[in-house]
């Protein structure tokens, strides 16, 4: 099911066909002979002989690391492990060849697998399949912001970071309350950390309460105050004429916030923002949820030692962060639609957990991001134009798998994703194909749209110009990313029930190479 980056369109290039027989070993079919060819995008693997034939197409971008494993002194043969960012480990050998061919396979891989390190260019650069529709056209700004009713009479569009003056990691276009100046935003920047300022997300329709996101205030170990800052605070409320209160969501443990002070952060006293609550959400930071994942990989690949499941996956963690993250954004959807209060997310950038937390919770207050368009703008608005830094936490064609900057935030927001879907099946256009595809195009490099960590670097380097959008390909067959269940309930708040008990881990995902294991049964139903 991989985009066929048919010959005419794109210079994938043959780099390594190996006619010898090379071994796979399949942890659920066991050993398999057969052939392996390299380009310099895939790795392409079909048994000899076995009816039908087992293939395997696996992007090059999927590989973490490659190693080699025994030595030529064990019967000749030679094997390698390929440790995949998407939860597979692939293991091959082959028999002692002359040392040229041996050599050229893990050379090979090395080399196409981590184009950065080795001075190549992304394989996105040299794809170029044309499709019917430019998916770099899907998400416009200034049209998003039309469809909330913005600018409207609280809020404007400012010009201050037109040209990525007042903060480089945030988009271009934002929007601010009315009657802040820009020369004032300036200074409320300096206060924020890397200036990531409060600034909208969504309006609602009705209460015209709004969610805001930005990142830490810069409070420090000496509780350092921005007049500033306070007045903005305090505009954001009085733009929302249905509340006399403001909520401050921090989507951290407090431990780490109070820690942040150390470096300089922290986050808002409740004397210097008298009309404000602070909430602590207790998400745990990029290296808890690293940490997790990799946990949760080592129990469910290769093999699921059934006696032990539960406890297993318990002891990852993962299902509880994912519940935390949803009831973080439930919260915020809560205090929005039900309380018709505006909320102020932040955590310590403000690129990472508060992405999860306004997609998250625009997801369930606005039936638009729930169409499969809608859902494009949002990672184009709340992802890629707030900076999420996509470059660092995957680590695209770099060799450095052991990067404490790479970590699965984004995975774990396309999880609570699917989690939603699993509650509300009739609630959402796209099935779960859709969200299976995003995932195995965050690692492939075959699009430019995960690319870079920030706005401003992806004009730089002329992403749109020189590379195609995923959402070209997917927009172009629509009806395989289409849920057939979906009922276009636009205008319905999508409340979901978060205690750990309804969520499931999503076997779907991370337990797709085990064909053994078929996704619609759930894990925990089986006997
Ligand atoms: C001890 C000296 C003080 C100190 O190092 O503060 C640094 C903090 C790091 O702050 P944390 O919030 O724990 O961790 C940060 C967040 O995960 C942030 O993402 P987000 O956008 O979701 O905020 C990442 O971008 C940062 O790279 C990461 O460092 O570390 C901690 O607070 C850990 C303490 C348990």
């Amino acid at each position: 099911d991989s985009v066929s980056t048919s010959a005419e369109f794109s210079p994938e290039l043959r780099v390594c066909s190996l006619p010898h027989d090379i071994t796979y070993f399949c942890p659920f079919t066991g050993a398999l002979r057969g052939t392996v060819m390299v380009t310099n995008y895939r790795l392409f693997f079909k048994s000899m002989d076995r009816e039908p034939a087992f293939m395997l197409d696996m992007p090059l971008g999927v590989v973490s690391r490659v190693e080699k494993i025994g030595n030529a002194s064990t019967r000749g043969d030679v094997s390698y492990g390929v440790v995949c960012k998407d939860m597979r480990n692939l293991r091959f050998a082959h028999k002692q060849l002359e040392e040229t061919i041996k050599k050229s396979i893990f050379e090979v891989l090395m080399k196409f697998a981590f184009p950065v390190s080795n001075g190549l260019q992304i394989f996105a650069f040299e794809y170029g399949q044309v499709f019917p529709e430019n998916g770099w056209k899907v998400y416009d700004p200034i049209a998003e912001y039309k469809r909330q009713g913005i600018p409207n009479e609280s809020w404007r569009i400012t010009k201050v970071n037109d040209h990525f003056e007042l903060c480089d990691t945030y988009p271009s276009t934002l929007v601010v309350p009315v009657n802040i100046p820009d020369e004032e935003l300036k200074r409320v920047a300096a206060f924020r950390a890397k200036g990531r300022i409060p600034v909208l997300s969504w309006i609602h329709p009705e209460s015209q309460a709004t969610v805001t996101r930005c990142s830490q205030p810069m409070v420090g170990v000496n509780g350092k105050r921005s007049k500033e800052d306070e007045k903005y605070l305090q505009a954001i409320m009085d733009a929302n004429a249905q509340s006399h209160k403001l909520f401050i969501f921090d989507a951290r443990p407090s431990v780490n916030a109070a820690a942040n002070k150390m470096k300089g952060g922290g986050y808002e006293s409740e004397d210097a923002y008298q009309n404000a609550e602070l909430v602590f959400l207790d998400i745990h930071n990029i290296h808890v949820m690293r940490e997790s994942l990799r946990k949760l990989k080592d129990v469910v690949y290769p093999n699921i030692e059934d006696s032990h499941w539960l406890s297993n996956l318990e002891s990852t963690h993962w299902l509880e962060h994912i519940k935390l993250i949803l009831a973080g954004a439930l919260r915020i959807a809560d205090k929005v639609e039900s309380g018709k209060t505006s909320v102020v997310v932040h955590c310590s950038d403000g690129w990472d957990r508060t992405a999860q937390l306004t997609s998250l919770s625009m997801l369930m207050l606005d039936g638009f991001y729930r169409t499969i368009r809608g859902f494009e703008v949002l990672l184009e608005k709340e992802w890629l134009s707030f900076g999420h830094r996509f470059q660092l936490r995957i680590g695209h064609g770099d060799k450095n798998h052991t990067d404490a900057d790479r970590s699965p935030v984004f995975i774990q927001f396309i999880d609570c994703v699917w989690q939603l879907t699993r509650q509300f099946p009739a609630a959402f256009e796209f099935n779960e194909y859709f969200l299976v595809t995003i995932l195995e195009h965050l690692y492939s490099c075959l699009f430019g749209t995960f690319l870079c960590n920030s706005e401003q670097q992806r004009l730089k380097e002329e992403i749109p110009k020189r590379t195609v959008s995923l959402w070209s390909y997917i927009n172009s067959q629509l009806e395989e990313f289409t849920n057939p269940m979906y009922v276009n309930y636009s205008n319905q708040v999508l409340f979901p029930v978060v205690s750990l008990r309804h969520l499931e881990l999503w076997v779907g995902y991370y337990i797709r190479w085990n064909p053994r294991m078929k996704p619609q049964e759930p894990i925990h139903q089986r006997h």
